[in-house]
């Protein structure tokens, strides 16, 4: 949905409360922030021009969907400026963490002030919509000089490319987190190709995470996203400490369908079907990555 100055709204303005109950301190482990423009400029770079989303919005749905935090993704549209990511941080009273984007060349003092500010973590996206360049030697360079601060990464890419990245992951000296599972055609089912080679990266290190997230993207067919939910589920029984959850809010370039954060929750228990799984998934591992302080 645009507005007059071509600035998309890309989620729905009245979710629905759900129905399952998060545990206590439960973490949306995936979300954004876009300006408020005025203050935080979009990239010149940015491949899409999205309406304000800011942390306000944000915290006002974590308080609907019954969750406690917020890790706040650094989106492409801000490209490496984490001034946005890290004011909603700021304004979150220890409630929000990050994962920031970062020019290859940032200074370890630039770093440091970034791990003051709440970032845990860097993200490279492969996406070649939403960004011009992924030079992987410079990320590789960029995740040893994270290693001391304790940080992971973060990587998003797609299914079509992921025996190309099996190198490059490899390399990676800190823990992996990847995004949306590589974006796996979820209509395969749970044996299919795209699932089978996903499982067989997270078997070839124990520090490789996923986001099992993104029902909206990954099944057209839209809920109850039966085909997310028989390809997931699987996932998150055979890999239960390496699972996070998040809501993708604010849904970055959703344009023909806004999809419904209170029915995205619901499909937590259809991927995680006991309270054990529930707890792993929303509260454990995320505050075992974001916040191992408190965990
Ligand atoms: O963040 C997401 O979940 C997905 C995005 C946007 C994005 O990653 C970015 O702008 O950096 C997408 O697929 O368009």
């Amino acid at each position: 949905m645009k507005d007059d100055e071509g600035r998309i709204r890309s989620w729905t303005l009245e979710p629905s409360r759900p129905r399952f109950v998060p545990p206590p301190g439960a973490v949306d482990a995936h979300c954004h922030v876009f300006g408020p423009q005025a203050e935080f400029p979009f990239s010149p770079a940015a491949k899409y021009l999205p309406q304000d989303a800011g942390p306000d919005a944000l915290f006002a749905l974590r308080e609907k969907l019954g969750f406690s935090r917020n890790v706040i993704v650094q989106a492409s549209c801000h490209g490496t400026d984490n001034r946005a990511t890290l004011h909603a941080i700021a304004v979150s009273e220890g409630t929000a963490r990050g994962v920031a984007v970062v020019d290859p060349a940032i200074g370890d003092a630039e770093l440091d002030a970034l791990h003051a500010g709440g970032i845990r973590g860097v993200r490279f996206n492969f996406l070649k919509r939403l960004v011009d360049n992924a030079p992987k030697d410079k990320f590789l360079e960029v995740a040893h000089r994270i290693d001391r601060l304790g940080w992971h990464v973060v990587v998003y890419f797609e299914a079509d490319i992921l025996d190309e990245m099996r190198p490059f992951l490899a390399a990676i000296p800190v823990p992996v987190v990847i995004d949306h599972m590589g974006r796996p055609d979820v209509a395969q089912g749970p044996d299919g190709a795209d699932m089978r080679a996903f499982r067989s990266l997270l078997d070839s290190r124990d520090d490789i995470w996923t986001k099992v997230t993104c029902p909206d993207r990954l099944d057209p067919a839209g809920p109850p996203y039966a085909d997310f939910v028989r390809s997931v589920r699987p996932l998150v029984e055979a890999y239960p400490d390496r699972v996070l959850w998040g809501t993708d809010w604010p849904h970055p370039n959703m344009e023909s369908v806004l999809p419904d954060d209170g029915t995205l929750v619901d499909v937590i228990p259809d991927i995680a079907p006991t309270e054990a799984l529930q707890r792993k998934l929303l509260v454990d591992n995320p505050m075992r990555l974001y916040w191992p302080d408190e965990a």
